[in-house]
Formats: C-alpha cells, structure tokens, sequence
C-alpha cells in the first residue's frame, strides 16, 4: 500500500506532512513560497487548483529528477472564499457566514514531474452548528484558527462545530489521502 518513489512535498504545513507519510514512507519537504490572489472572475475550483500546481512547480527546478506535490486548501460559501484569517475581524466575518450551515471545503492536489503535470480538486461539504459569540470569541482567543483556511480546524477543537461531513476528513485537515495515493499512483504508471 506504501508508495515508493523520489518525491518533494511542496509545502510548510505540518499536517500535510504528517498526512502524507501514512502512504509514502520517504519523502523530502520544501516550502514553496508563491502568492496567494484569486484572479478577478476565477471561480473557487479553478483558483485551488491553479494554487497546487503552482506550488508544485515552485520547487520543481530545484529537484528535477522527482515527483513533487502540492496542495492547497480553501474554504467556500457561494462565491465568497475564506484563506487563513488576517486578523479577528477578518475570522469573525468568515464565522458569522459558517456557523449554523454548510461550506465546502476544496482541496486541490498537484503532481508535477519534469513537463507533466496531475491535478484534482476533491471537494469537501461541511455543516457547523450554530455557534454562541462566546464560542466563537473564545475558539480565536485558543490561537488555533490563525494558519487554517477558513479559521478553523476540524482535527482541533473545531471537532466540536462539526454537525456532519460529507466527504473527506482528511481533505479538510489539508491531504485527501485516498486521492493522493491515486494520482501518484496514476502518474507512477504514466511516466
Ligand atoms: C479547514 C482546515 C484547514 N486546515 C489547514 C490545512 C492547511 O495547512 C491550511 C490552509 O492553508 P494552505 O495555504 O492550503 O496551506 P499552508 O500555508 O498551511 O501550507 P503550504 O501552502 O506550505 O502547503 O489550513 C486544517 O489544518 N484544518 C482544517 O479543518
């Protein structure tokens, strides 16, 4: 079940490295640093998923004989998309749209060896209960919304908001890890 291959996880977060050694036994990391900004008019998906690849591409001069991957995670509501919250007043205006109902959570993977490249989106839906202005207050005093799309985490003390998922659990922390396995697996066999 454990992938063997030379690859590069594009990426500082610390749950996707985690994620990703449960089906990759060695791998190498390496932050890419690129800039985050949703073109005018491109929708949520397209923008998660350019996102990834990019991330992916970052790096991929620097390693030119692996596989690299990477990933990006946004929360949605409609039209409106919800990155790691700037300051309290940017998370309370991303709560006051999730508590009480359901966003979708995208998480884009991208695969980049040499010219080709591997993407998907896997989409996520996710209910919150209706939550106090205490709960709230006091879930941003706890520090752990700040380096999460939409200022929470579900493998955190954000457990406790989440009514129901309809999806995958391990998209929302930030690697879908059955769809990872597949298109490295998929590109495995491709090159
Ligand atoms: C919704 C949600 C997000 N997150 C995290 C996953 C991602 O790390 C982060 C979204 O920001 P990203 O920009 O996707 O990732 P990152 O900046 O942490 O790491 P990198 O770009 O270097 O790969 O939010 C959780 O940990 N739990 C959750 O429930």
């Amino acid at each position: 079940m454990n992938l063997s291959m030379p690859l590069v996880l594009a990426s500082a977060s610390p749950r996707r490295k985690e994620l990703l050694s449960d089906i990759i036994a060695d791998f190498k990391v390496c932050a890419a640093d690129i800039e985050e900004r949703r073109l005018d008019n491109e929708s949520p998906a397209d923008y998660v998923s350019r996102l990834a690849l990019e991330k992916a591409q970052a790096v991929s001069g620097l390693y030119p004989e692996h596989w690299l991957l990477g990933s990006d995670t946004i929360v949605v509501s409609g039209n409106l998309v919800f990155e790691k919250p700037k300051d309290k007043d940017d998370f309370l205006r991303m709560f006051s749209v999730l508590s009480g109902a359901t966003h979708q959570v995208m998480t884009a993977i991208a695969v980049v060896k040499q010219e080709r490249h591997w993407v998907e989106n896997v989409i996520t839906d996710v209910t919150f209960r209706t939550l106090s202005m205490h709960e709230i207050d006091t879930y941003w005093d706890s520090g752990e919304p700040s380096d999460k799309a939409g200022g929470y985490g579900i493998q955190g003390q954000a457990g406790c908001f989440v009514e129901r998922i309809v999806g995958s659990y391990s998209a929302v922390v930030g690697l879908p890890l059955c769809q990872t396995h597949q298109l490295l697996t998929q590109a495995l066999q491709e090159t």
